[in-house]
């Protein structure tokens, strides 16, 4: 129900892109200055996990998290945290996010930047790459092969990164195939909301060694990081635990200080 609902709202947002983005806007974002790579900082900590701190708002399951956070100060504090990346969520109806907040941390943050929206069509990359991030989230949950495959490559022509999403055996192959330039495992099933450490342990050894990995969901403790570290992950996403602390950067903190794979 929630991911039909999320499509529905996106065909939405593309129709109102096709009206707003021209030729100008798409030369434009060709021309943009090199990303910051997120695949470089998570090979930089290659004796733990980095941590992918996320600005999350609200979410479809817990509702409102802190829905009034500013972005800003936040992803600040992640970095001064330890944090390797920021993701930013700009999906507003759910998530309570925006792209003009992705924007303001791409200027007072100097982290990757991955941009965490429903990605369907080009234009959603253009438009990304033109708010300055640095890497985009794909679903496999949304996208076939084939389509995944095509907005792979457009991102790349456009100078992001790929985090290509999976949940399940089932998707993997066809991820893999489409070529991203990071491969994620959501602990969290987008259907039920269910979330379960465990897939990142399961799925973890059916990805070859030569793709970056990241674990995604679920993670509210130093326990839980751990515990995927364990997993022999590159990076780890971490959103609500973030957001819930009174200090996010002593939140990403406990996350990123001695911790070992
Ligand atoms: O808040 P958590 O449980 O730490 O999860 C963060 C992140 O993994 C989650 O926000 C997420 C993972 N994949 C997504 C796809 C769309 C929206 C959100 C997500």
């Amino acid at each position: 129900m929630f991911l039909e609902e999320i499509v529905d709202g996106k065909k939405k947002e593309i129709e109102e892109l096709k009206e707003r983005l021209g030729e100008r806007e798409d030369r434009e974002a060709r021309q943009s200055p090199p990303v910051r790579s997120l695949v470089a900082a998570l090979e930089k900590r290659a004796s733990s996990p980095g941590l992918i701190a996320e600005v999350k708002p609200a979410s479809p399951s817990k509702g409102d998290i802190r829905p009034d956070v500013d972005p800003v100060m936040t992803a600040r504090e992640y970095e001064a945290g330890g944090a390797a990346a920021v993701s930013v969520l700009t999906e507003a109806t759910y998530f309570k996010g925006s792209l003009t907040s992705l924007t303001q941390v791409k200027e007072r943050v100097g982290l990757p930047i991955l941009r965490k929206d429903f990605i369907l069509d080009p234009l959603q990359l253009v438009e990304s790459r033109l708010a300055g991030a640095d890497a985009v989230l794909l679903i496999a949950a949304l996208l076939s092969g084939e389509k995944m495959g095509t907005l792979v490559q457009e991102a790349h022509e456009l100078g992001l990164e790929v985090l290509a999403e999976v949940h399940g055996e089932d998707e993997l192959e066809r991820t893999l195939a489409a070529d991203p330039d990071v491969l994620g495992i959501n602990n969290r099933n987008l259907h039920t909301f269910e979330t379960d450490l465990s897939v990142t342990e399961r799925l973890r050894n059916r990805i070859p060694a030569a793709i970056p990995v990241i674990g995604e969901s679920g993670v509210h403790s130093r326990r839980d990081f751990q515990r995927l570290a364990r997993a022999g992950v590159d990076g780890i996403l971490v959103g609500e635990y973030l957001m819930r602390h009174a200090s996010p950067r002593e939140a990403a903190e406990s996350l990123t200080t001695g911790v070992r794979a």
